[in-house]
């Protein structure tokens, strides 16, 4: 008995059970090995495989990455890596179970993603002259991978929205503003130009809350949110929620003038919304006021002086009697 025996059909059954596309082609084109895998897969039988031309074996076209790569390794003798980023499906195999995720646009099962190996051997073509390579082709299935790839990458742009987000009202949060107001001063200070800060603060709404519940309270501040959010202009504008009742906007290059119009415009726009707020003493709806300041940030201020100038802004309108505007001096 000779002794490669057990170690040949040890090396058959890996070949059959390997979860691996398994293709050893020669020279000529010619495939030498097809394992079960690519049967399962291709749905091209071993024995329509085998001593047959490996491009004629497919109705489709094989992609040209895939062909340019074997074409290199049987005449040159040259290895090839072709990841599934660049060449996704080069050739038409198929998963087992075709669920409805794996249908493409058009409703056509997608063909399976896969990674590819191409390594040149040496083997007995019985035509020495021939010269070239035989070359092992091995695919395995990136499918699920770039699967897990997809779900990361929606899990962690979730969370980074999650991050700069406020829960409540959906809009962005105090860390956000914070990031934003920096880069906003940098480039006002390149530029030169201004800034326009907006302190907005709901009126009496403790005494919203009192009366109609916490819920309720969460409710009218969404509407107040959403109601300001739609004020916006200009995809530089930030509108953030600041703290419990407050919010605040940053408008940049605002005249102080047109500043000041705009934080009117934003005051009615929550009162014509006419939210009923029957313990409010600013009368029998909804209101807010808003503190607003323009300034040229200063080359070394931190922005920390507009801040506080809206913010004593906003004080000065609750002090008159809330549901006005106050423009910083
Ligand atoms: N429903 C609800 N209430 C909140 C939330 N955050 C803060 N508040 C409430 O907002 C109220 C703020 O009250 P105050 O700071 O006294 O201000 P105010 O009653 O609006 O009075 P003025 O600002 O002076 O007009 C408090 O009762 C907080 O409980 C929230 O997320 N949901």
């Amino acid at each position: 008995m000779s002794r490669a025996g057990p170690v040949q059909s040890t090396a058959e059954e890996v070949i059959r059970h390997v979860n691996l596309g398994l293709i050893v082609i020669d020279h000529d084109l010619k495939v030498v090995l097809w394992n079960d895998w690519m049967v399962r897969h291709s749905g091209v039988s071993q024995e329509q495989a085998l001593q047959q031309n490996f491009i004629a074996l497919f109705s489709q076209q094989l992609a040209p990455g895939f062909l340019r790569a074997l074409n290199n390794a049987i005449s040159y003798g040259l290895p090839a890596v072709l990841s599934s980023a660049l060449h996704r499906s080069p050739l038409p195999l198929y998963p087992l179970q075709a669920s409805e995720q794996m249908l493409s646009p058009d409703g056509e099962v997608a063909r399976m993603v896969q990674s590819v190996i191409m390594t040149p051997i040496a083997c007995e073509t019985g035509n020495e002259s021939a010269g070239g390579h035989c070359c092992l082709i091995q695919i395995s299935d990136a499918s699920s991978s770039v699967r897990r790839e997809k779900m990361l990458l929606s899990h962690s742009e979730t969370l980074k929205r999650q991050v700069v987000t406020d829960g409540l009202t959906g809009v962005y949060n105090r860390r956000f503003f914070d990031e934003g107001f920096a880069l906003a001063l940098q480039q006002a200070r390149r530029n030169q130009s201004s800034l326009s800060l907006f302190m907005i603060d709901i009126d009496f709404f403790k005494q919203y809350n009192d009366h109609y519940g916490h819920v309720e309270g969460d409710r009218v501040l969404k509407l107040v949110a959403e109601t300001l959010q739609q004020q916006l202009m200009q995809a530089s504008d930030i509108f953030a929620r600041y703290g419990g009742e407050e919010f605040i906007m940053l408008v940049p290059e605002l005249a102080a003038a047109e500043a000041r119009e705009f934080a009117e415009k934003l005051r009615t726009s929550v009162l014509v919304r006419a939210e009923p707020h029957e313990k409010s003493g600013a009368g029998p709806h909804l209101t807010i006021s808003v503190g607003v300041c323009t300034g040229l940030p200063e080359h070394d201020a931190d922005g920390r002086s507009l801040l506080a100038r809206a913010d004593a802004a906003l004080y000065r309108a609750k002090q008159l009697g809330r549901n006005q505007v106050v423009a910083a001096g």
